[in-house]
């Protein structure tokens, strides 16, 4: 393990902590890692929804990420919520000029339902942001949207995955279960090799946040130099312990837990 780990996160705010770089400055803590964050969005939101947005300029998040770049390079980078066109290209340019290994959670709606992004950025994120990441956290909506491909289940899991790669320039992808039916089975793509892992679904409707912890549980790994299928596994095992150890915070869709994953 690297001595001092240092991840950083590329996301939006949520005030009640749930999702957000909130979530994964905790999830960077609980493995280990020194977290730092550069916020692009400000929401106004809870457990029952997001009720406001507020975009940070663009080159307001392009003078934290100097700030950040130009002090220190941490080992691992992600994204979550990028809202306009113009963050996600000075977000790119970033991860081209340091070359460092970066993950996006291509966030698009809320557990909620609310919208986080904007359309016109859907197609960019696809066809330039993509491209210079290491490995891309799709659940099944968040697939289906870049890839147009319908998703019902493993056959056309394989399908959308064939996309990103042949198609898209990912080196990997992993599409998360979490919304298909029956088990919560994600599954890791790297050229040819295909790591399908499951766990029984836990009925519960505390799942705020799970993605961002997901995504940042593996940014983590991949901060300390675990490779990208090391990472997947940990960030499957520290998400359903956290998912069914959830605190109950809120009247609406609860945070996980970022205490109850005691694994190496
Ligand atoms: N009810 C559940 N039980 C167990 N694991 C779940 C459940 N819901 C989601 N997960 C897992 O949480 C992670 C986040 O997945 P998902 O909910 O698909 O993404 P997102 O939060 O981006 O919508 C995945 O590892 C998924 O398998
Ligand atoms: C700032 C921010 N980023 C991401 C999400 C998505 O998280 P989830 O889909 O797990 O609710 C969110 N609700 N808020």
């Amino acid at each position: 393990m690297r001595k001092f780990p240092i991840a950083l996160t590329v996301a939006g705010t949520d005030p009640t902590g749930g999702a957000g770089v909130l979530a994964d400055s905790k999830a960077f803590h609980s493995r280990g890692v020194y977290g730092m964050a550069a916020v692009t969005s400000l929401t106004a939101q809870n457990t029952r929804g997001v009720q406001d947005v507020y975009n940070i300029p663009a080159e307001f998040l392009e003078r934290q990420l100097h700030s950040i770049f130009s002090d220190e390079v941490p080992h691992a980078m992600k994204s979550g919520m990028i809202a306009t066109v113009e963050m996600m290209e000075v977000i790119m340019e970033t991860v081209e000029k340091y070359d460092i290994p970066y993950v996006i959670d291509p966030v698009m709606i809320a557990t909620s339902g609310d919208a986080l992004i904007e359309e016109r950025s859907i197609e960019f994120l696809r066809d330039s942001l993509l491209p210079v990441a290491m490995n891309v956290t799709p659940n099944i909506h968040e697939a289906e949207k870049i890839t147009g491909q319908e998703i019902r289940g493993e056959a056309d899991v394989r399908k959308a995955a064939k996309i990103f790669l042949k198609e898209l320039g990912l080196q990997s992808v992993i599409i998360k279960g979490g919304h298909l039916d029956g088990d919560a089975v994600d599954y890791l793509f790297t050229g040819d090799d295909e790591v399908a892992v499951g766990e029984s679904r836990i009925d519960t409707k505390h799942t705020h946040g799970t993605g961002c912890t997901f995504s940042a549980v593996i940014t983590a790994e991949l901060a300390k130099g675990k490779t990208m299928e090391e990472s997947f596994r940990t960030a499957k095992k520290y998400i359903t312990s956290a998912i069914k150890n959830s605190p109950g915070i809120g009247k609406g869709n609860g945070p996980v837990n970022h205490f109850s994953f005691k694994g190496e």
